[in-house]
C-alpha cells in the first residue's frame, strides 16, 4: 500500500463527521493502518447551506452529495462517506457505492418534550418534522395533530423542541446513537406501524469506478447484509422516482441470504396509503425492490400520485 492518506470527503455536521471518523476507525482496525493515513476533508453542500425551506421544494435529492461527488470525479478525493438515506437513487457516472458499513437500527425516535409517547399527545398538540415520511405517518396516525417543518441539523432541532416550536419531533434513532445522545428518545417507533425511510440507518461511502486502491481498502469492512438491504431499498425509491414528493417507507431484512421487504407509500395527508410486502434472494435484492416499486404503483393507480401533486 502507497503512503500517500486517503482522503475522505464528509459534510461537516456533527452526526457526518460521526459517521466519517466511524469509517475511519473500522479502516485502521482492519488494515491495521495509523490514523494519519487518513486525511478527513470537510465539505459544505448545498443542503447544509440552505436551512430554512422544505428540501423536497428545492430539489430533494443530491442537495448532501453534489460538491463532494466533484471532488470525487475529478480526484481530490479518494472516497466520501454518507448517510445511505441521503443519496440520489442514480449517482454520477463513475462513482458507486463500493462499501457499507452494518447497519444501525433503522427506527424513527419519538422526542416528545411533556408526554413520552406519539399517541399520548394532546388533540391538536404540535410535532416537527422536515420529513414528508414522517409528516404523513404522523397525519395517519393522528389526524387531529398540527404538523410543522422542521429542519437543521439534530442539535437545532432539539433547541427548537427545547424552546417549544413545538411539542415533539422525529428522528432517526440511528443518527441519535451516533451521537451519543441514547437518552433523547422518549419512544422508538414499532417499525411496524411507523416504517423507516429506505436506507434509514446505514451508512455508506462512495468512490471512483476502477480505483483499485481504494476499492482493496474498502473491501475489507463491507457488510453483505447491509448492502443487499439497502440495495432492495433503494431499487424501491428507484422504481417510484419522479414521484420525489411522495412518502415513501421502506425496509429491508436480511438472513441466510433470504430478504424479506416491506414498502409502503402515502398521500402527504396521510389519508391514503399502500402496502407491499416481497420476499427473495439477497443476491436479486436491487431487482426485488424495483419490483416492488412497479408493483405498488400498478396497485395505487395513476390517480393516487396526481391527487396532490
Ligand atoms: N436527512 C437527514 C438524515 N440523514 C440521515 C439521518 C439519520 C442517520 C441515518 O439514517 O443513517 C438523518 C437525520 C434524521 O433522519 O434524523
Amino acid at each position: 500500500m502507497q503512503t500517500k492518506p486517503f482522503r475522505i470527503g464528509t459534510r461537516g455536521s456533527p452526526l457526518a463527521l460521526a459517521q466519517a471518523h466511524e469509517t475511519r476507525a473500522r479502516l485502521m482496525a482492519a488494515h491495521g493502518l495509523p490514523e494519519e493515513m487518513f486525511e478527513v476533508v470537510v465539505l459544505s453542500t448545498k443542503g447544509d447551506r440552505i436551512t430554512d425551506r422544505s428540501l423536497a421544494l428545492i430539489g430533494g435529492k443530491g442537495l448532501f452529495t453534489e460538491e463532494i461527488e466533484a471532488q470525487l470525479s475529478s480526484g481530490d478525493l479518494d472516497f466520501a462517506v454518507h448517510s445511505s438515506k441521503d443519496m440520489p437513487t442514480r449517482l454520477p457516472d463513475g462513482l458507486h457505492l463500493s462499501a457499507f458499513l452494518p447497519r444501525e437500527d433503522v427506527r424513527d425516535a419519538f422526542i416528545g418534550r411533556a408526554v413520552p409517547r406519539l399517541l399520548d399527545l394532546p388533540e391538536g398538540a404540535t410535532v416537527g418534522s422536515a420529513s414528508l415520511r414522517r409528516q404523513a405517518l404522523i397525519r395517519r396516525l393522528r389526524p387531529d395533530l398540527n404538523v410543522i417543518v422542521f429542519r437543521g441539523q439534530v442539535d437545532t432541532r432539539l433547541a427548537k423542541l427545547a424552546s417549544g416550536e413545538a411539542d415533539a419531533t422525529l428522528l432517526a434513532y440511528a443518527g441519535l446513537k451516533r451521537l451519543g445522545k441514547l437518552d433523547v428518545p422518549t419512544e422508538i417507533l414499532d417499525p411496524a406501524v411507523f416504517p423507516p425511510a429506505p436506507a434509514q440507518g446505514a451508512i455508506c461511502i462512495e468512490s471512483r469506478i476502477g480505483d483499485a486502491r481504494t476499492g482493496d481498502l474498502l473491501a475489507a469492512i463491507d457488510d453483505a447484509a447491509t448492502r443487499a438491504a439497502v440495495a432492495c431499498e433503494r431499487g424501491f425509491l428507484a422504481a417510484l422516482d419522479g414521484s420525489c414528493r411522495t412518502p415513501i417507507a421502506g425496509h429491508a431484512t436480511v438472513a441466510g441470504g433470504e430478504l424479506s421487504f416491506r414498502g409502503m407509500i402515502l398521500t402527504p395527508d396521510g389519508s391514503q396509503c399502500h402496502e407491499i410486502e416481497t420476499t427473495g434472494r439477497a443476491a436479486e435484492a436491487a431487482a426485488l425492490g424495483e419490483a416492488a416499486g412497479r408493483a405498488i404503483r400498478e396497485k395505487a393507480g395513476p390517480g393516487f400520485f396526481e391527487s396532490w401533486a
